[in-house]
């Protein structure tokens, strides 16, 4: 059984990928936090953007098994013509709580690249295409290679310096989009600076909000 919060089309917002054309499949439910602002303050991931809660947004629900979550989720790809290869985002939530070889499987079936965006507090399964990792507080990760390593920036806990030799391809700081309680300075700033600094990072803007889209 899957729990879908929502699953959408949309362009990719962030990273590497920006821009381009992606199923996002948003699983409910996070190891980081529970999702209700009682407990935000006292989470191990504090800043998060996103509602992951229950199954009832769009296209959310509750899957059966692999087949059932890869139809819905291939249903939402529009280009059927093969000229583009078919994308699918595995978000949250957390999604390595629940994503698993059998629906990666299903959507390789289906003609689609498969990424995942994750804490990198989880192990994953077998036969992932793109890997994201964006690493949170004090939290230590699981997943020290991928594709892309995605730090929101600042986090106190979290300065860039501890995951600059980790083995990714990409390395991006991500202006935090909510400040935490008590910071006046910027983080679109203290990011752009980081990134002037350390060549080795990239500035990464979550480029969907300001398009206005999911
Ligand atoms: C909502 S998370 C879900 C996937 C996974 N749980 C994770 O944290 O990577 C998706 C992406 O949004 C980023 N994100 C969450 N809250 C943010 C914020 N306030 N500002 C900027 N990026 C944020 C995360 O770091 C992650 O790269
Ligand atoms: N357009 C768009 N791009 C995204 N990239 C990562 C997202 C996420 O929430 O995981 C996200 C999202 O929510 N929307
Ligand atoms: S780990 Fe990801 S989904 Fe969980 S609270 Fe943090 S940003 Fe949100
Ligand atoms: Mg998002």
């Amino acid at each position: 059984m899957y729990s879908v919060k929502e699953a959408f089309y949309s362009l990719q917002g962030e990273g590497a990928r920006a821009g381009r054309a992606s199923v996002f499949c948003r699983f409910a439910g996070c190891n980081l936090w529970s999702g209700r602002e009682r407990d935000r303050a006292g989470a191990a991931c504090r800043f998060c953007d996103t509602d992951f809660v229950g199954t009832d947004g769009q296209h959310g629900g509750r899957f059966a098994d692999a087949e059932a979550l890869a139809v819905h989720l291939a249903a939402l790809w529009p280009d059927q013509d093969g000229v583009a290869t078919p994308y699918v985002v595995f978000t949250g939530g957390e999604p390595l709580l629940q994503l698993d070889e059998a629906l990666i499987r299903a959507m390789h079936e289906r003609g689609f690249e498969v990424a995942v965006e994750t804490n990198g507090t989880l192990p994953t399964p077998a036969g992932i295409d793109w890997l994201c990792v964006s690493p949170k507080g004090a939290t230590s990760l699981a997943l020290t290679e991928g594709d892309e390593l995605k730090l929101v920036h600042p986090q106190v806990e979290a300065p860039p310096e501890r995951f600059a030799g980790l083995d990714f391809r990409h390395f991006f700081l991500q202006p935090m989009d909510t400040a935490p309680l008590g910071r006046t300075d910027s983080p679109m700033a203290e990011t752009v600076a980081y990134c002037l600094a350390h060549p080795q990072w990239r500035l990464s803007l979550q480029t969907h909000k300001i398009a206005g889209i999911d």
